[in-house]
């Protein structure tokens, strides 16, 4: 059995995208096993119910369950968050940012807000929370974990993903970096690279996703966010820095090993090469699945 590296217990858990999906899920487990939480997302009615729903897990005396409503997408807002924390004399052990959201549709049928909207939600919200709370990150020097959502999508960009990949690429890059640049404060960075999984979100983008871009990602079906919330609560015990939630994801993050975290790495590197060899077959693939698309629906016309 290994030692657990992602204590929880009577510590402070601070959860962007709190009020659904992975973040909610997450905040249930955590409360289960006796963190205190605190949960951010924008809609106060659902943070006002998920907070009901997490007080009844509370188990210890003085554990406590809160949320804070805001836009985490400005800055501004962000610095609100670290007021409250201020002014409780509060200091978070771990922040796991969760909000996000896919857009996932043709670029040439992409409205503008949309890619304004992909920019906020997915990068904007991690990069300024963790900013505005670098305060009380580097003060005072103690353990802590930092967990950054990005996607399996960052590793290999494919078609109708284009307002959602380059933002989840552009998380695992700050994440890379503040991986190397929090460590004199005692923070540990982790970043998780979900494949799908059922979320409230995951219902919405189905709504937009092209048959195409589907098809390609048929490998990861959508397991539930419990399922989901409790690989990635397991990866966090064992310490992983990079943390996959389905075969295809890690063998995808295999493809490009470059100089990101490993494990298994022996079988990592017998994949970079299957990757090397073929990675370059399989876009093909799919750049004739396109093709063939694109003539029948001329065909139609
Ligand atoms: N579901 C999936 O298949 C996959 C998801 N992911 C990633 O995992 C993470 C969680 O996904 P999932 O559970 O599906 O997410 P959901 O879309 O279900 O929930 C997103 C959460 O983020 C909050 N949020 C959105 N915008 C903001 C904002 N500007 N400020 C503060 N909070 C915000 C939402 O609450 P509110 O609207 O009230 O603000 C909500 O709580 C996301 O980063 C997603 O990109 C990665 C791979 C696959
Ligand atoms: C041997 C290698 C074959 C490779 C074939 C390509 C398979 C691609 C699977 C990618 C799954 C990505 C799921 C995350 C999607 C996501 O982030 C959205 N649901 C956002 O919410």
């Amino acid at each position: 059995m290994f030692s657990n590296k992602f204590v929880v217990e009577g510590k402070l858990a601070v959860i962007t995208g709190g009020s659904q999906g992975l973040g909610f899920a997450l905040a249930k487990k955590l409360v289960s096993k006796g963190a205190n939480v605190v949960i951010i997302s924008r809609t106060e009615s659902k943070l006002t119910k998920c907070v009901a729903e997490l007080k009844k897990r509370v188990e210890k005396e003085n554990q406590f369950v809160d949320y804070i409503a805001a836009d985490l997408s400005k800055y501004a807002e962000c610095e609100k968050v670290r007021e409250y924390f201020v002014a409780k004399q509060l200091y978070p052990d771990h922040l796991i940012c969760c909000a996000g959201d896919a857009y996932p549709e043709e670029f040439i049928k992409m409205p503008v807000a949309k890619i304004d909207q992909g920019i906020d939600v997915n990068y904007k919200t991690a990069v300024y929370l963790v900013h505005a709370m670098l305060p009380l990150i580097t003060e005072p020097v103690r353990e802590q974990h930092l967990v950054f959502c990005s996607s399996v999508v960052a590793f290999y960009s494919y078609y109708g993903y284009s307002q959602y990949t380059p933002l989840k690429a552009a998380v695992k890059a700050l994440s890379d970096s503040l991986r190397q640049e929090l460590l004199p404060y005692g923070v540990k960075v982790h970043t998780v690279f979900p494949g799908n999984f059922q979320s409230e979100g995951y219902a919405e983008e189905m709504l937009t996703k092209p048959a195409l871009t589907a098809q390609i990602e048929g490998p990861s079906p959508a397991i539930p966010a419990d399922e989901c919330a409790s690989i990635v609560l397991k990866s966090l015990e064992k310490g992983k820095l990079y943390i996959f939630t389905d075969l295809i994801g890690w063998v995808i993050a295999s493809f490009s090993l470059g100089f990101n975290p490993r494990e298994w790495w022996f079988a990592q590197i017998f994949l970079s090469l299957i990757g090397a060899l073929f990675g370059r077959l399989i876009d093909l693939y799919h750049e004739s699945l396109v093709r063939k698309q694109f003539n029948s629906a001329k065909k139609q016309k």
